[in-house]
């Protein structure tokens, strides 16, 4: 029994299996033009029409297969899925008078999708077109001030439709429309970590059968917890390899090999610094940077093979976000969004990849993944660690990489790092970090004339890692770290702080 989500594009259709898994209800994510046997095949109780970039009106307007707007079961449809059973009920879809982006107050609502919801109503907007005539059968139940039509309900046929996003978190009381949607449908919440663990355990199953599985373990959250996961699914057929690249923080392989020992896998750790970084010399260009780290991450593996004994399956703890910031790499989704970064695990892998990728968490977000980890026991120090990105401090040496100014950086990071601990601010931020930058500037230090390096102090807090807000961290804790930094690293002289929320920027400054 499931919900299952047609998706027709829309950049937040994972977002919807998201919220819905937060309410303990089991959902599938198809493609638009899944067929009604396949969609069939999933016993669905509901069907959610996900939103998207086109117009119903398009002559090639993405559309259900035949017959799924006959199923006997409640059909929510979100944005461009609310157009579209408009328009196939006989009402009409135009581009409107006033396009709606973010937020919009909903100036009346009632009905069965807003029961028990009280007092105002934010909902967030993303569209052009609107709903210009009802269809039969169907009444309003929601208006913001520019669109009389905002929600539509049929109660007798229960088909529902939202020109909102309800499952974005601007939209704060979404998340009960959505849990009244699935009480529409009768839908049990059962569904939780342990069920998506034993899932997560059965597909990896199915996909390795009796092959070995190689895992690539960076000693961060992901890779951890799926560490602990594939020995649950593979045992004994898994060998974890941690690869030192040059590119680590101060201290960290010897802290990733302690912390990872008491795990019980067997691991394996690989010195390829050499190899990182006489590809990375003279290589000053981001994206160039993260293909040649994605390149070599693989070469490195191929080579551990060659000694370990064959392994046909390569497992990393790749997320969402790594997939959709990807977009339109070799071995990313084609989901027609953007090319943001290259993630090293997704975008920056080579084509001739001669490994079978197990992905797990492909489709699951940070936070998400946490819990999972909390069900498998993973020690509280790595569940709640910082992210650090695969490509290391390759990514946060902006320019060329060199062995000078990563020893720069390595001793700037510690400082702050350390400091947000001492002073009980780690916790608070959901990533913290420090970039050396290529600007060099005038400073006066006991009465002489300095010319040295700017350091970037970076810390945000999010969920999810696709949007984030600065972190207010107190003054006092930035002037002391500005202090330490430049008495204690001799090659900074100005240290600043980074106020920039993502978007428009990104976390990591490469
Ligand atoms: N030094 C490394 N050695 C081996 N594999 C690595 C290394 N760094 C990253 N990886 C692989 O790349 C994947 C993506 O890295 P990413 O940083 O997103 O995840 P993580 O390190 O597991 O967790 P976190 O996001 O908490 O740092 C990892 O899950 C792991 O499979
Ligand atoms: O393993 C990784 N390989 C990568 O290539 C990579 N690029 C960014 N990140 C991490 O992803 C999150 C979002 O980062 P951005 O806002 O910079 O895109 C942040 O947590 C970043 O640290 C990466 N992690
Ligand atoms: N976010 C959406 O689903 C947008 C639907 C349609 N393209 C519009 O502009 O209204
Ligand atoms: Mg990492």
């Amino acid at each position: 029994m499931s919900v299952v989500i047609l998706d027709f594009g829309s950049q937040f259709t994972r977002l919807i299996a998201r919220r819905f898994r937060e309410l303990g209800a089991y959902s599938v994510i198809l493609p638009g033009s899944s067929s009604l046997e396949r969609i069939r095949q999933e016993n669905p109780q509901g069907i959610v029409l996900s939103g998207g970039p086109s117009s119903v009106y398009d002559e090639n307007a993405p559309k259900p297969a035949p017959g799924v707007l006959d199923l006997n079961i409640p059909i929510l449809g979100v944005c461009y899925g609310m157009q579209y059973l408009a328009q196939q009920a006989g009402g009409d879809v135009k581009r409107a008078g006033k396009r709606e982006y973010g937020k919009a107050d909903l100036t009346e609502y009632s009905g069965d999708l807003f029961r028990g919801i009280q007092g105002e109503f934010v909902a967030w907007m993303s569209h052009s077109d609107s709903v210009t005539q009802l269809p039969q059968g169907y009444e309003v139940c929601a208006k913001t001030e520019d669109t009389p039509v905002t929600g539509i309900q049929n109660t007798g046929t229960k088909r529902y439709g939202v020109q909102f996003h309800p499952e974005v978190v601007h939209t704060p009381k979404g998340g009960q429309l959505l849990a009244n949607f699935l009480d529409i449908c009768g839908v049990t919440r059962d569904w939780n970590a342990e069920h998506i663990v034993e899932e997560l355990v059965a597909d990896v199953q199915k996909q390795v059968g009796n092959g070995k599985v190689l895992l690539a373990i960076s000693g961060g959250v992901d890779s951890s917890t799926l560490a602990l996961l594939l020995a649950k699914a593979v045992g004994e057929r898994l060998t974890a390899v941690f690869i030192d690249h040059g590119l680590l923080r101060l201290g960290e392989r010897e802290q990733v090999e302690a912390a990872l020992k008491p795990l019980g896998v067997n691991l394996v750790t690989v010195d390829a610094r050499q190899q990182f970084l006489g590809e990375l010399a003279g290589v000053d260009d981001p994206e160039q940077k993260r293909k040649i780290i994605g390149r070599e991450f693989i070469r490195a593996f191929e080579r551990e093979t060659a000694k370990l004994g064959s392994f046909d399956f390569l497992a990393q703890g790749t997320l969402y976000p790594d997939v959709i910031e990807s977009a339109g790499g070799p071995h990313s989704d084609k989901s027609g969004a953007a090319n943001i970064k290259s993630h090293h695990n997704v975008g920056g892998l080579p084509e001739d990849l001669n490994f079978k990728l197990v992905e797990p968490f492909r489709t699951l977000f940070k936070d998400e993944v946490r819990e999972i980890a909390r069900l498998l026991g993973l020690p509280e120090h790595i569940r709640m660690r910082h992210p650090f990105p695969g490509p290391g401090l390759a990514i946060r040496c902006l320019g060329e990489v060199t062995e000078e100014k990563l020893d720069i950086l390595r001793r700037v990071d510690d400082i702050f790092i350390s400091g947000l601990r001492e002073f009980g601010l780690y916790d608070g931020c959901s990533q913290a970090l420090a970039v050396l930058t290529p600007i060099r500037s005038v400073g006066v230090m006991g009465d002489e004339r300095t010319y040295s390096y700017t350091a970037a102090l970076r810390a945000v807090t999010t969920d999810d890692f696709m949007t984030a807000e600065w972190a207010r961290l107190p003054y006092d804790f930035l002037a002391t770290m500005s202090n330490r930094i430049v008495n204690q690293v001799h090659e900074i002289n100005r240290v600043v702080y980074d106020i920039t929320g993502k978007p428009p920027a990104t976390i990591e400054w490469e």
